[in-house]
């Protein structure tokens, strides 16, 4: 998958538009945070006035005498921070989950809208790591790292404003070694990202070995492929493992040499901190104070490095995530449509339904025409005919037809009444067009919400005529459950022809006035086919449908018929016109049909 570069200004773009709606949540989180920071800061001088008091001998005076009310402060002031730092932890809580809700609703909502050929391009099991994993990733960077960098970057300013207040020489000790330790994380930074955008590619490919042997575990089993397949897989899985290995070696040898530095810094401020104490340039509770200040920086600062390595990780999964969101969704239709405020997609009307193909050739990939120079006319109210050999572009020609493909310029025209598809707007193309694919989809619900997918305000009475139409309502009813059967994973397994006919339900539902069979029939018999096919004719009398089947028998009615063969069109014409021609048509069809067959369906 490409990955486009998202700069700085769009990764804050992105931050601040998907924090939509719970900006005061971070706001207040990253105020009681920076509150809970400078009363954690209090607390050492108490301890150094303390301290000093005590120790000056200052006897009688009051402090030295009521210590309780200097345990009493430093006790409330814990009190208090630990109530702040409830506030920014809750607050933080709520902000980044809906940050993550809104960020994972935009990706769902836009990859919907994406066009089939971004689709082809990229792995479902990316497209899924994406929307779940990297919105994790980065969901972690906004209400933990970002805003452990607010509070970092307060800590050390409070910290060293305090520390120079008390003595300038020590300060500039502590200071030496913030420079170093962050040129230290960058470099470390620098190094890490590359691999883990390595890394998640290799979890992304992980994923896909996973996800398509948990749908296709069928075939895995039908075809002896197990052991190929867990080949495959260890082969993903020992890429991934090592990668995380090296990144692990790479985090130990940083985290080493971080522990050695901020050994050196402690010792620095030890020596120093006794040399100016005994010099009488430090008080006691001045020393003790600066040591706490210093041990309390050394955490976050030596943490700066692990939150820009969890930054460069986050940088990683905001390109990816981004990519989808920068991908180009499909074209609504023709930009006057589009851009006219008053258009209503469900008020706009395709004018009548003949469709027309004009010189129409189509390539998936540049150079390789999979459908040359097609061209064909089907009058509203006709039934139409598509056969052809496997790979011979039906499938083309009917997802061309709805726009699941662009036709590019220059290579044709598909017009229905009279008007070119890429002028109709594509909700209004698509709600005219009913289509069962060749590979019916079902939903893991029940078998009445599958069918009313395409009509969700559909009546039972309504479901159960298509169910009727299309041959399926009685074994529906035979299931115990009937139509609340549940379908998929947790319910019944369906058949194939019976997959195919609940699809055709669902489109009959729709009530489309062109109405697409790719090849949805080859999982019933012959019988049924043609009862359905029966059916239909009566039922559905002005609809104009395409047909698409390997089975003559299932064409042999169409008013016209085309045959197809590697993208060109071989013959045309009707049943009776096809067999007189004696062509492919005809050997395909004696192939198929028995003398008896031939004789019975004839006579
Ligand atoms: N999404 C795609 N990307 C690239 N090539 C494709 C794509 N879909 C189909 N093709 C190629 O286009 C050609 C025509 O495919 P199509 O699915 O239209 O054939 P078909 O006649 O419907 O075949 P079948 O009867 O097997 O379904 C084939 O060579 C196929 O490999």
């Amino acid at each position: 998958m490409k990955i486009i570069t998202t700069t700085k200004y769009r990764k804050l773009h992105l931050i601040l538009r998907f924090l939509h709606g719970s900006k005061a949540y971070f706001a207040v989180a990253v105020a009681a945070s920076l509150i809970s920071t400078v009363l954690n800061a209090l607390t050492p001088q108490i301890f150094r006035f303390s301290i000093d008091e005590v120790l000056s001998g200052n006897e009688g005076s009051y402090l030295s005498d009521n210590l309780w009310i200097l345990a009493m402060t430093i006790v409330t002031v814990a009190v208090a921070s630990g109530i702040f730092t409830y506030v920014s932890r809750t607050n933080t809580a709520i902000a980044g989950e809906n940050f993550a809700k809104n960020l994972r609703d935009t990706l769902f909502t836009h990859a919907q809208k994406l066009p089939m050929k971004w689709h082809d391009r990229n792995q479902t099991g990316d497209i899924i790591q994406r929307c779940t994993s990297d919105v994790e990733v980065i969901r972690g960077f906004v209400v933990t790292q970002l805003l452990e960098v607010f509070r970092t970057a307060f800590l050390v300013i409070t910290s060293f404003v305090m520390m120079f207040s008390m003595n300038v020489k020590l300060s500039c000790v502590v200071l030496l070694f913030v420079p170093i330790v962050i040129v230290y994380s960058t470099v470390f930074y620098k190094l890490i990202a590359k691999r883990f955008t390595t890394a998640d590619e290799a979890e992304g490919e992980l994923s896909t070995v996973v996800q398509e042997n948990a749908t296709g575990v069928r075939v895995v089993r039908a075809f002896g492929r197990e052991q190929f397949e867990m080949e495959r897989f260890d082969e993903k899985n020992n890429a991934f493992a090592k990668l995380w290995i090296r990144l692990g070696t790479l985090s130990g040898v940083y985290w080493g040499i971080g522990d050695l530095i901020t050994g050196l810094q402690v010792v620095a401020v030890i020596i120093f901190g006794v040399v100016e104490a005994v010099n009488g340039f430090i008080s006691v509770g001045e020393f003790i104070a600066f040591a706490a200040y210093n041990s309390t920086l050394v955490w976050p600062i030596r943490g700066l490095g692990r939150i820009l390595s969890d930054m460069s990780k986050a940088g990683v999964s905001f390109e990816r995530v981004d990519y989808i969101i920068r991908s180009q969704e499909e074209e609504y239709g023709k930009e006057s449509v589009k851009n006219n405020e008053a258009f209503d997609a469900s008020t706009y009307e395709v004018p009548a339904y003949d469709i027309s193909f004009h010189h129409v050739s189509f390539a998936y990939e540049e150079g390789k025409d999979v459908l040359q120079d097609i061209s064909f006319t089907v009058p509203e109210g006709r039934t139409f005919g598509i056969l052809g050999g496997t790979g011979s572009g039906k499938s083309t020609v009917i997802q061309l037809l709805s726009r699941l493909y662009e036709l590019k310029d220059n290579k044709g025209s598909i017009s229905i009444g009279g008007r070119e598809i890429k002028d109709i707007p594509i909700e209004e193309l698509r709600r005219n067009i009913g289509m069962v694919l060749q590979e019916p989809f079902l939903y893991s619900r029940t078998i009445r919400e599958n069918i009313a997918a395409s009509v969700p305000d559909a009546s039972m009475d309504e479901i159960r005529y298509a169910a009727q139409i299309a041959c399926i309502d009685e074994a529906i009813m035979s299931f115990p459950d009937g139509y609340e059967t549940l379908v998929g994973e947790r319910g019944v397994t369906l058949s194939g022809g019976q997959k195919q006919r609940i699809a055709i339900a669902r489109m009959l539902l729709q009530k489309a006035p062109i109405m697409v069979f790719d090849d949805s029939l080859s999982a019933v018999d012959s019988q049924t086919d043609y009862n359905i096919r029966r059916a239909l004719k009566e039922n559905m009398k002005e609809a104009t449908v395409i047909l698409i089947s390997h089975r003559v028998t299932s064409l042999m009615g169409a008013d016209e018929i085309m045959v197809l063969h590697q993208g060109k069109i071989e013959e045309c014409g009707t049943h009776g016109e096809l067999i007189q021609r004696n062509g492919i048509y005809r050997k395909i069809y004696e192939i198929q049909m028995s003398r008896d067959d031939r004789k019975k369906m004839e006579g």
